[in-house]
């Protein structure tokens, strides 16, 4: 790129900014970004209006490092010491029941409860009490070991442990043959943590080697951005953000990955408003995001952030936002503070999409690539 027609482009914004002493973060690129016009539509030959606000580059001996996140795996194992934590009854409890001398058809009603009341579902709970019913009948055991190991397999078989969790987080090629970052576009209802976890998911990523720009495309309350560029900035990730409350969601999307395919980096990750008092609006913000993103490459996926705690209530909101978004997989947030651990059966089936990340709590590292065998194992040792 040739610096002296980048610095005229962007230079003369970048300072006024820093006139104003907006946002008081320092630029460590000469060429970011954006401009002062006002498109509604993104055009690949448009500035939106747009900025990228750059990580501080750290410096002795003032500035803070970068943090290194914690890594990923094994990550799934917090989640026995966090159930513990908050009383989930559901492991216990089937175990305790099933471990009767005698089942009457009181006790298989107390499974049945115990299943519902963990938001598993009607029918996922209809097919495991059948199933236990069945191999109950025919192994005529009730030896706490053996009845442990049954209910381990019945659990895992419902969570499936066959589906594809993983991320598509690689870089793809575009339609002309270049090569072009991962978008992975998050989704969800404010107040579940999406935000939260797209700044965790950031981490994940930088943890595993990969490069990320964010994309703060919910401009309707201007502290997401403020929060997302907080996450970046700990790990050393760029956000582009709207330059004022409000602004185009769409060009900030199509911004941040303009910026991903410019630093040729791996991932851009894009946060995203969802209001779902008004569904009309929301079909169309997401809809306008999607189209301009898929311009020059599919979008690599999209991450619905559901409340592990709001129940039922979190699946109608699935319901609307995988009609609209075509959502390729779940991210749980707060399993930790819910007894309620069904709601990853649940979810599956209602949307035919796997459960593909979790969150485990408030911390930075609390995000958690899911893993059925650890999650069953969660459930029944908490
Ligand atoms: N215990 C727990 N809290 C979480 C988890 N994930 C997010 N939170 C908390 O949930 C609250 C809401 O998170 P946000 O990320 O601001 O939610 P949001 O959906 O992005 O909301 P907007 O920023 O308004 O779009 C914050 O206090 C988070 O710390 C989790 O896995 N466990």
């Amino acid at each position: 790129m040739n610096e002296l027609s980048d610095l005229l482009l962007v230079g003369l914004p970048a300072l006024l900014l820093a006139g104003l002493g907006y946002l008081g973060v320092r630029s460590r690129r000469s060429r970011r970004p954006g401009g002062t016009q006002e498109p509604t539509l993104p055009d690949p030959s448009t500035p939106t209006p747009t900025q990228t606000v750059e990580p501080e580059a750290p410096r002795a001996p003032e500035a803070p490092s970068l943090e290194s996140p914690e890594p990923v795996a094994g990550r799934m194992a917090r989640l026995r010491e966090r159930l513990a934590r908050s009383g989930s009854p559901l492991g216990s409890r089937l175990l305790t029941v099933l471990s009767r001398d005698h089942l009457s058809e009181d006790d298989w009603d107390e499974i049945e409860e115990t299943l519902l009341l963990a938001d598993v579902g009607a029918g996922p709970t209809g097919e495991l009490v059948d199933q236990l019913r069945e191999r109950v009948r025919v192994l005529g055991v009730r030896e706490p070991g053996a009845v442990r190991d049954l209910l381990r397999s019945q659990l895992l078989a419902l969570v499936d442990p066959t589906l594809d969790r993983s991320l598509s987080t690689t870089p793809v090629t575009d339609a002309e043959g270049a090569p072009h970052p991962a978008v992975v576009l998050v989704v969800g209802v404010n107040g579940t943590g999406k935000t939260t976890t797209v700044g965790k998911l950031a981490r994940v990523l930088v943890a595993e080697g990969s490069s990320v720009v964010l994309g703060a495309a919910d401009t309707f309350r201007a502290a997401a951005a403020d929060q997302l560029q907080t996450w970046g900035a700990r790990v050393g990730v760029p956000t582009v953000r709207a330059e004022r409350d409000g602004g185009d969601p769409a060009a900030v999307a199509f911004d941040a990955v303009r910026r991903g395919r410019e630093d040729a980096v791996d991932v851009v990750l894009v946060d995203t408003a969802g209001r779902l008092q008004n569904k009309a609006g929301l079909m169309d913000e997401l809809g306008k995001i999607t189209r301009v993103l898929s311009r020059s490459a599919p979008v690599s996926e999209v991450l619905l952030v559901l409340d592990a705690t709001t129940g039922q209530n979190g699946l109608n909101q699935a319901r609307v936002f995988a009609e609209v978004a075509g959502v390729t997989g779940i991210v749980l947030t707060k399993l930790d503070g819910t007894a309620k651990g069904g709601i990853v059966v649940a979810v599956q089936r209602e949307l035919g999409v796997p459960v593909k990340l979790v969150g485990l709590g408030e911390g930075p590292d609390d995000l958690a690539p899911f893993e059925p065998e650890a999650f069953v194992d969660g459930l029944l040792e908490a």
